[in-house]
Parts: structure tokens; sequence; C-alpha cells
């Protein structure tokens, strides 16, 4: 246990180097040509499998174009080579380039239509290669295949296979140090919000269309590369090797190696080039084995080698006493440290109506919420709560009326915008991203703050350095606050619901907003976490925040509120401070269903 110990006080990067590095040396120690061609071709499958982990695994979308991007990147290498421009630093560029435009001009229209349509047109997009290639023969060489590529250069010299062997490594490490640090970087992060839940993403910031574009599109720079370094190997590139068959490859590599991870790809790559494609036989049959495969690991293996990985770490972990931090928030209220100053604005939401087909689900609906004070929304369920937060967020936009945050109309603008302007909330069922930390969790409402280029934060340039130590420094601030600083690096979404609801205030107050929506922030918790809640809501109203709250605890909400706006069927029935609320004979009958003659309450209410 203390070698295990010591294997973790190292940081993660280090094993997937060594293994690159190990990998950089095998000729030294007498590689075969044969086995220096499946290396070879391992990595290349590697890097396009990454691309489809970024998009799959980390956003979230299902798109298999990763065979077209890979053809584009080939034929741009090939093309390249034959007219005279062998540089392979220049071909990689270039092809690296041709992909990501393929990436975005085929996944424009696919995400704009939503829901499956980048799937179905990746999916074609793949079917099309060997036609549009031999469409366009008097290039590429048609079905024949591109033939004449000569042997690439590097500052002018000509590659051996022995050092192509070596830039193809190196190209393949250099990449995955690329991926790994975008996807721990707050963008990776952002991919997997984008994941759980696009309405949770708007929520936080993140444009959903352009996130999963770049999602995509960043995925098809590795193909490119991929085809490039295919194109030199065997200095011909025919359709053949971009087909159906190669797509559905990259999706069993995918999926058997494990989408959620960086170095998956590249294990699941290795698997499915050193042991099945190896064989002609195979190759015959090569469908109908990923096919079954795709089915049986779907099912059996989900999360695939990098889950069982992870599992058996966690198991290692817990077995040497690194977890177990317990799962209990820290002291009481006295103990949480004072809030910075958090100037809220003025919500005003003036006869706002929506209606869900023939069903009037707000109807002139106005509330007032003012800084510095906590304005309670209650009423019965499906009294149009939730659809007026949402109108609020920019989920929905109203038929008629005007929703402003200080002096700027927000209605209909898109959630991210809305977000923008200072709006952030919090779920009726907490919405956590899986595999992310505590720390992660809670730091990911600030993406819309401090923005920080993908390119900065691969590169790790200083703007990204700045950034992330103001994430991390806001975020330990705010789980101090909610008490949950000592659980910090635990998986959030294996909290208890409690905790789960604290962190998503946490997460919600990290960038600081103007206007705080909590949505029944208080339901599904014990007497204790509900006191430590109200704390924290009346800290953050000290603070200067503008808070609504929609709460079913008639209690807490008399406990707390300054305002109370009560609806009924879609409209504003009263309007007012607890102790008028309290007594309202209307708000009696509809709310609480207390008919006013029977009980103590409706008789202080009508008396
Ligand atoms: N996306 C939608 N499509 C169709 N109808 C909807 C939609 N969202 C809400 N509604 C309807 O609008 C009405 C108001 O629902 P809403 O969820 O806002 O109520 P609520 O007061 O938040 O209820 P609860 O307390 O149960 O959460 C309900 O009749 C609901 O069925």
């Amino acid at each position: 246990m203390a070698l295990w110990r010591l294997i973790r006080s190292a940081p993660g990067w280090l094993f997937p180097l060594a293994a690159g590095l190990l990998m950089l040396f095998l000729p030294e120690f007498g590689l075969s040509f044969a086995l220096s061609r499946q290396v070879q071709l391992a990595c290349i499958l590697a890097l396009v499998v990454s691309g489809l982990n970024l998009s799959l695994g980390y956003a979230g979308e299902l798109a298999l174009g990763q065979a077209a991007m890979y053809a584009a990147g080939a034929y741009t290498a090939g093309l390249m080579s034959i007219a005279g421009y062998t540089d392979i630093v220049l071909q990689l560029t270039v092809s690296g380039l041709v992909a990501l435009a393929v990436g975005i001009v085929t996944g424009i229209p696919g995400l704009r239509l939503g829901s499956w349509s980048l799937a179905m047109t990746s999916f074609f997009l793949v079917l099309l290669v060997p036609d549009i290639i031999a469409v366009f023969g008097e290039t590429t060489g048609g079905r024949n295949g591109l033939s004449g590529i000569e042997p690439a250069t590097l500052f002018g010299e000509a590659i051996d296979s022995d050092r192509f062997y070596l830039v193809v490594v190196i190209v393949a490490i250099l990449w995955f140090a690329v991926l790994r640090n975008l996807v721990v970087s707050r963008h990776g992060i952002a991919f997997r919000t984008l994941k759980q839940s696009p309405v949770l993403a708007s929520s936080v910031g993140i444009s959903v269309f352009r996130m999963k574009l770049l999602g995509y599109a960043i995925g098809a720079f590795p193909a490119g590369l991929a085809g490039a370094l295919f194109a030199n190997i065997d200095m011909y590139v025919s359709p053949e090797a971009f087909g159906f068959t190669f797509a559905t490859a990259v999706l069993a590599a995918c999926i058997l190696g494990g989408a959620t991870s960086v170095y998956g790809a590249a294990v699941g790559a290795a698997i499915m080039q050193l042991g099945p494609n190896q064989s002609s036989e195979f190759q015959q049959y090569a469908l109908v084995f990923y096919g079954g495969f795709l089915i049986l690991g779907g099912v059996l293996l989900s999360g695939g080698l990098a889950k069982v990985a992870k599992q058996a770490t966690a198991r290692l972990d817990r077995a040497a006493g690194l977890t177990g931090r317990g799962t209990r928030a820290r002291p009481g209220d006295t103990d949480r440290p004072a809030m910075e100053p958090m100037p809220g604005r003025a919500l005003v939401v003036d006869g706002i109506s929506k209606a869900f087909g023939g069903n009037q689900a707000l109807d002139s609906a106005s509330l007032r919420a003012e800084p510095g004070s906590i304005t309670a929304l209650i009423g019965p369920n499906g009294s149009g709560k939730t659809t007026m937060l949402n109108m609020i967020c920019g989920f929905y936009r109203p038929d008629s009326g005007r929703i402003l945050i200080g002096d700027t109309e927000v209605q209909g603008k898109a959630p991210e915008r809305v977000a923008g302007c200072g709006v952030a909330r919090t779920f009726q069922t907490p919405d956590i991203p899986d595999g992310v930390t505590v720390l992660e969790a809670v730091a990911s409402g600030r993406y819309s703050t401090d923005r920080v280029s993908m390119l900065s934060t691969v590169l790790r340039l200083p703007r990204h350095h700045r950034v992330r130590a103001a994430d991390i420094a806001e975020a330990e601030r705010a789980l101090d606050v909610v008490g949950l600083s000592h659980l910090r690096d635990e998986t959030a979404t294996a909290l208890p619901l409690g905790m789960r609801r604290l962190l998503e205030v946490a997460r919600s107050v990290v960038a600081e907003p103007r206007v705080l929506l909590l949505d029944e922030v208080a339901s599904g918790l014990d007497e204790d976490e509900v006191e430590r809640l109200a704390g924290l809501i009346r800290q953050l109203r000290d603070a200067g925040c503008t808070i609504v709250l929609v709460e079913h605890n008639f209690r807490l909400v008399l406990a707390l509120a300054d305002t109370i706006v009560v609806l009924a069927q879609g409209r504003v029935i009263a309007e007012g401070p607890p102790s008028e609320i309290e007594h309202n004979p209307r708000v009696l009958s509809e709310y609480l269903g207390v008919v006013a003659e029977d009980t103590e309450l409706a008789g202080e209410a009508t008396s």
C-alpha cells in the first residue's frame, strides 16, 4: 500500500508520458519492420479515436464523421506531396486545418437541426467519402487510389522509415498532451457540463451550439493529422481505407477504451490495431465483429476499460486510506466565513404570459425582486413557478410581457446571455456533471467570467494560469461558505442530496451573480440541512444579492422571505410581506387548501 500511495502522489500525466517515451525508444530494443508499422498504425488510429472521445465522450455528441476528416487529411497531404510540398510539418498543419474546416462545415447544419441530426449527417458523410473521392477522380485517382506520393521531408531532408516512426509517435504524444490539457481545464469541464445537460450548460453561460461545434471540430483536427501521417507511411492512399468499416473500428475502439477518457482512446486503438486488425482473415469479417462488439461492448462494458481502471484505482485508494473523508457538511452557521459584498440588481417581471398549447402556464404575471432582499415565489403544483424561473433565465420566450435585470431587457435573449447579465440558478433536481470533483463542479459556475481561449488553455499560457488560479480561489471560497471545503476532491455526483444542493448554491454564487434563483432548494433536506441552508441564504441576502426563492416549505418561506408572491393557475393572486400572506384567506384556501371557517389559522386570517 505504501507503493500505491507513492504512485498516487505522482502527477497523473507522468505515467502516460513515460509510456509515450517508452514507445519512442522501442526501436532501440530491436523493433521489427512489421511491428513498427503496427505501432504507427495504432498511433494513427488513436489520434482518430481521440477526436471521437472528445465529441462523444466529453461533449456528448454522437458524430461518426472522423473517417471523413481522416480521408480529408490523407488526401490533402498526398496531394501536397505530389505538388512538391513534402515538408511533414507543413503537411500536418494544412491537413489538420482542412479536417477542422470539414468538421465546421459539416457540423453546422447537423447541430443547427439538433437532436440526432449530427449523428445522421456525419454517418452519411462517411458513406459518401468513396463517392466524393470518385467524383474528383482526376485529382484524387478515384477508386484506383492516389499514388506518386513522395517521401516526407523535414527541414529539406528526406525522412526514412525509421525516423518516420519517431515522427508518428511524437505527433501522437504531443496531441495527447494537448487533449489532456484541454479536458482537465475549465473548457473540459464545460464539455462535461454540456454532456450532462444543455440546460445546465447555458445556465452557467456556455453557448450550447458553439461548444458542441467546438467539440466536433476540434475532434476533427487529430483525424486530419492522422490522415497526413497515414498518407506518408504507404505513400499511397485508397478510398477503401476510409469507409464504413474504418468508421465502425473507430467507434469500437472508442467504446472499448472508454469514451470519457483521454488515454482510453490510445488503449482502445492499441488493442484494436495490435489485436484483430492484424489478421487478413479478420478484415474479411471485420464489420460483423465490430457490429457484435458494439452491441455487447455498449451493454457490458459501459465506460470501457477506462472505467474498469478507475474502479480499480478507487478500490486501491480506499484500501490505502486515501478517500473517505466523510460526507457531512462542516460545522454550523456561526463558523461560516463572512461573505464578500455581492451587489444585486433589481429583477422586474412585468406582465408575462406563456401558453404551452392550450395550457396557459402564466397569465400576465408580474414580480419585483430588490437587491438585498429575498422574494419567495409560492403556489400549488403546476401554478407556473418553474415556468417563471425558466423565462427569467431565457429557456422559454414569453408570449408577452417584459423581464428586466436592472435596466437591461432580457426577455427573448439566449440563456447563456441572460447568465452573462448576472442571473444564476439552482435546479429542482440538482444537476451536476459526471466525473468531476466538487471543486471542479463549483468552479464551472465561473465559465462566463474571466474568459480564456482554448488556445491559451492547451498551450498553458499565462492567462490560463491566472484564470485557473482565480477559478480555484473563488471555488474554494464558495465551498468554505457552504461548508463543503473538506470534500473538494470528492466526486461531486457521489455526494448525498443535501450536499449536492449546497454544492449547487456554491456553483451559482461563485460567479458573483446579480440575481440568484433558487428552485425548491430545500426539498429533500433534513432539518439540520434546512437550517444551514437558511443561514446561507440570509448571508447571501445580507451580501446584497437579489434572491428569488421558489419553495414548498411554507415555514421556511415565512422565516426567510422579505416579500412573498403567490401564484395560482399562472396568475399572481397575492403579494406582500410574510405577516400579510400567512393570513391571506385566498392564499390559505388556494395554496394551503385551508377552508376559512374550519381552522384557527383561517380564523385569524379572516378576523
Ligand atoms: N415544457 C412544457 N411543455 C408543456 N407544458 C409545460 C411545460 N412546462 C410547464 N408546463 C405546464 O405549465 C404549467 C406550470 O408548470 P410549472 O412547472 O411551471 O409549475 P410549478 O408551479 O413549478 O409546479 P411544481 O411546484 O410542481 O414544480 C403546468 O401545467 C405544466 O404542466
